[in-house]
């Protein structure tokens, strides 16, 4: 990508970086004025199914903040409606599933995604976020267990009792539904990569959830086959998922070029484990509603931590909240701007 500001790709290849490169899970959403300005006319579906305002909503971060990524502005469930999956991303909750599923049948009735056929729109605005952008474009997918704890919890969930009580019960049918939902995503994610997306994250957000041995057993060999497919695309690819300290290693093993990390791992702690792995991460997205005393203390212990390292992508552990000052936003980013000019 010559001409522009490609950081992001150098971090991800490891490659060393002037500053470390910085983006925001959830850097566009309730929190900006702007996007519930677009929020009070169309619903999130809406926006997502309409490319140019779903190009516009992808873009304010980027002009508001200052970020050397952009990323497809979409949700995890957005492939889902391709599937034949029925759901409501209800306001403060989530995803709300009509029918989770239960059994053989509600496994059977998942269909095949076909992309072009199924989310036209997703592809669409990223050819169209392709022609105006001066940053690398993020593509995503969920995971299959992130997914598919949607799928059969019915909804957002804190034990997560279905979907393990699932896994379990249903061993065969469990690795069915993960390899459904495997192929499903490495062609959701191959087809945004066709139509232009510079890297790639895959979001695990709720696989902390599993202890080791389940991770290995259950979940594990569809995240390497995931991995494996999208490897031909030659784009980078970031594996995240939240309280995953105890799985990072088996998850760097599965497959990804930086490993996200959460808050509550120690980036330290994480550099030694992950060997040369570039990272992603990891201020707590609470610090963001502290003092900018405090959030620069914060952002100079994450880069002392790192110690100049190269491979490290600036982001938070998890996504934005609704109510962070989007001039707390900016701050972070201005931050790390300033090491630039210092070098
Ligand atoms: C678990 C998960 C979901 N969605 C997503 C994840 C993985 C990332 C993570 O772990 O946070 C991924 C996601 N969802 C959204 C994006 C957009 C891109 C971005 O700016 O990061 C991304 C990357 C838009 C969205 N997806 C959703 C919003 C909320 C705002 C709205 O309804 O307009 C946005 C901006 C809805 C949604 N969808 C989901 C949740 C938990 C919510 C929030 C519910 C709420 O608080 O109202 C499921």
């Amino acid at each position: 990508m010559e001409g522009v500001n490609d950081l992001i790709l150098q971090a991800a290849r490891g490659g060393p970086t002037s500053r470390p490169p910085v983006w925001f899970m959830r850097q566009a959403g309730r929190y900006q004025k702007e996007y519930q300005e677009i929020r009070r006319r169309y619903t999130l579906p809406e926006i997502v199914q309409n490319p140019e305002a779903c190009a516009e909503v992808t873009l304010l971060p980027v002009k508001q903040l200052g970020v050397d990524a952009a990323i497809l502005f979409a949700d995890i469930t957005t492939p889902l409606y391709g599937m034949g999956v029925e759901l409501d991303l209800v306001e403060g909750k989530g995803p709300v599933i009509h029918r989770p599923i239960r059994d053989s049948k509600g496994v059977e009735a998942l269909r095949p995604l076909e992309p072009e056929e199924a989310v036209p729109f997703v592809l669409e605005t990223i050819r169209l976020l392709k022609r105006e952008l001066e940053v690398p474009l993020i593509g995503f997918a969920g995971a299959p267990f992130t997914l598919a704890s949607y799928l059969i919890e019915g909804g957002p969930s804190r034990q997560f009792k279905e979907v393990k009580a699932f896994m379990y019960r249903e061993e065969a049918l469990w690795h069915q539904l993960l390899e459904k939902l495997t192929q499903a995503m490495a062609r959701y994610l191959k087809a945004q990569v066709e139509a232009g997306a510079d890297l790639l994250q895959v979001f695990d957000s709720w696989v902390g959830a599993l202890s080791p041995a389940d991770y290995r057993r259950y979940v594990k060999p569809h995240m390497a086959r995931l991995f494996q497919e999208l490897r031909p695309l030659g784009v980078p690819v970031i594996h995240f998922g939240v309280g995953t300290m105890g799985l990072l290693k088996e998850m760097q093993e599965a497959g990804g070029d930086v490993m996200g990390l959460d808050h509550h791992t120690p980036l330290p702690w994480a550099r030694e484990a992950l060997g040369q792995t570039p990272i992603q991460g990891n201020l707590d997205p609470v610090v963001l509603f502290a003092p900018k005393e405090v959030i620069r203390r914060e952002v100079e212990r994450i880069l002392a931590e790192n110690a100049g390292r190269p491979g490290h992508i600036f982001n938070l552990g998890h996504g934005i909240l609704p109510g962070t000052p989007v001039e707390h936003v900016r701050y972070v980013v201005e931050l790390l701007k300033e090491k630039e000019e210092a070098a």
